[in-house]
């Protein structure tokens, strides 16, 4: 990726729509604008000005709403232009056409715009992930996490504990300049620093825990539908997604393939899995079959068990189905329910709803990625390091290396693989 130049790419959704949003941003933006209206005077910072749009040989191409950022107040810390034009394909090809012919303009790569706020401190890394994740946002789950984090709530806790580590690694090279001193007045400053560095650890290891849960918000469960051929599980999940996405019969070893079918559930994004039927089979296909759903049934977050000897646990809710056939005392354990009647369908889905939200994060605080993930680790690995160090020399080593990883985590400390690898991801226009 090069850094330099202006930049532009359409901000807006797909073409054809009723208004397309051009973003540009960088030096050249003002001669754009000035090129741009035939030499209008620019329009008055953060103002909308309609503005008639020319090509370089001043032919007339559309009337628009011209929008003017001056740098460093604007998304990227450059000066930015925003032109609002009809969402037509041919205009906006024209468009570019004619951004592309002025020197030093160029197209946007995916997540440039977003990459040169961070590299003008206007957002942090963890600020930019959570932009990321806001426009992928599909459920209120994810749009809660996504906003917590674009928001910069981890920003301002990352700064708080990089504050408390430099204190603490500052008086530790205090120490390292002290020299030999008294024997009792180095155990003091020891424990002291011990302390501290324990306390800063449990800090972040309190933000590492809503993790699995956050990335369940993030990513979707995955609730697999288990139990023998018939037990009822294709017509469960037709039932719950109030769909038929999966075939429903009488015979033994319907379903082969697993279904997935996508549900929100209180706000929530799952995947149902529909699988097959568990047996003992010499058809090869059906074998393959139940393979299959025993592995999905395996890594799945959540089971839904229709089988006779089923147990309930942290992953696993027994459901007691066809429950219409049963008379009310001849019921089993598990929720009873009926895909026939929809007897029980509600209250599944209301259990269902109450297993993810134990495990979705309780706090605000909360990582969004797996490289927010990894970063804190490392940084609570040396830590716990630092905490345990013999001698002031490598207590020192440790704390750097723990600044380090939260350098990493903000992208104070960046390398250029991270970044590519962080932004590529964005949409082209953000
Ligand atoms: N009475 C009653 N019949 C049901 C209910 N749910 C399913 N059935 C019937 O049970 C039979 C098997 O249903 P399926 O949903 O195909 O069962 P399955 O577990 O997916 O079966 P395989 O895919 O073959 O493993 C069908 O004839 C359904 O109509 C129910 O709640 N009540
Ligand atoms: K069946
Ligand atoms: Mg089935």
């Amino acid at each position: 990726m090069t850094h330099s130049g202006t930049i532009f790419a359409l901000a807006s959704g797909a073409l054809p729509a009723a208004v397309a949003i051009i973003r540009v941003s960088g030096a050249e933006v003002r001669s754009v604008l000035t090129r741009l209206t035939g030499g209008a005077p620019l329009p008055e910072p953060r103002r909308a000005a309609l503005r008639t749009l020319r090509t370089g040989d001043g032919q007339e191409l559309e009337r628009g709403l011209i929008l003017f950022f001056p740098g460093p107040a604007s998304f990227t810390g450059e000066d930015v232009a925003e032109l609002q034009v009809t969402g037509s394909v041919a205009l906006v090809e024209r468009l570019y056409a004619e951004l592309s012919r002025i020197e030093g303009l160029r197209l946007a790569e995916a997540g440039e715009f977003a990459r040169r706020a961070v590299a003008n401190g206007k957002l942090d890394l963890t600020e930019a992930e959570g932009l990321a994740a806001l426009i992928d946002a599909e459920t209120e789950a994810q749009l809660g996490q996504a906003l917590m984090a674009a928001g910069g709530r981890f920003r301002r806790a990352a700064e708080g504990w990089r504050a408390d580590l430099l204190a603490i690694a500052a008086d530790a090279e205090a120490e390292l300049d002290f020299g030999e001193g008294e024997a009792d007045v180095e155990d003091r400053i020891r424990q002291d620093a011990e302390l501290r560095i324990d306390s800063l650890a449990a800090d972040i290891e309190t933000a590492l825990e809503g993790h699995v849960g956050a990335r369940l918000i993030r990513r979707g469960a995955t609730l697999a539908v288990s139990g023998p051929p018939n037990a009822g599980k294709s017509s469960l999940v037709n039932a719950l997604s109030r769909s038929d996405a999966a075939i429903v019969s009488d015979i033994p070893g319907t379903t082969r393939d697993a279904i997935e079918v996508p549900l929100d559930i209180a706000g929530f994004r799952v995947t149902l899995i529909d699988t097959a039927g568990l047996r003992d089979t010499d058809d090869p296909i059906e074998r393959m079959g139940v393979a299959r759903a025993r592995e999905k049934a395996a890594n799945a977050d959540l089971v839904l068990d229709l089988g006779p000897d089923a147990v309930a646990d942290e992953r696993t809710l027994v459901i007691a189905a066809k429950a219409d056939l049963h008379g009310s005392n001849v019921r089993g354990p598990g929720i009873p329910v009926s895909a026939r009647t929809g007897e029980g369908i509600e209250q599944l889905l209301s259990a269902i709803a109450e297993w993810l939200r134990q495990r979705a994060p309780g706090g605000d605080l909360v990582t969004t990625s797996e490289r927010q993930k990894a970063h804190l680790e490392d940084c609570v690995a040396a830590l716990q390091l630092a905490a345990k160090a013999p001698d002031p020399v490598l207590r020192a080593e440790e704390l750097r290396a723990a600044l380090t990883s939260l350098g990493r985590l903000t992208g104070d400390v960046e390398t250029e693989e991270l970044l590519g690898a962080i932004f590529s991801r964005f949409c082209i226009g953000k």
